[in-house]
């Protein structure tokens, strides 16, 4: 099982434009169309299969809410901010 990190440990390695929240970290991201919205989407998806660990996805018509966390652990752990980072890059 992952090893959880503690709260400041989270705060410290947060990318940036994240938030942690609970036992979750959450960014929002912007999109001048749905269309570009629903690709981005599906490119985090297929990262979400890659590397079998699953965001929670939030699509609205201009933005798209992606939330972290790891389940077994019930809190943030190395692979939530190291998706984090992955996930900004298909940005
Ligand atoms: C066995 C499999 O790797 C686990 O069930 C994965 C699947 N995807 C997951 N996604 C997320 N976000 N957290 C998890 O703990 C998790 N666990």
């Amino acid at each position: 099982m992952a090893d959880p990190l503690d709260d400041d440990e989270i705060e410290r390695k947060l990318p940036e434009d994240w938030r942690f929240d609970g036992d979750e970290i959450i960014r929002t991201y912007e999109f001048d169309s749905y269309g570009s919205a629903v690709r981005f989407v599906n490119d985090v998806a297929d990262l979400a299969e890659a590397e079998a660990h699953h965001p929670e996805i939030t699509l609205r018509y201009d933005e798209v809410e992606v939330r972290f966390t790891t389940h077994e652990v019930g809190n943030v752990t190395e692979k939530d901010l190291r998706l984090a980072d992955y996930t900004d890059g298909e940005y």
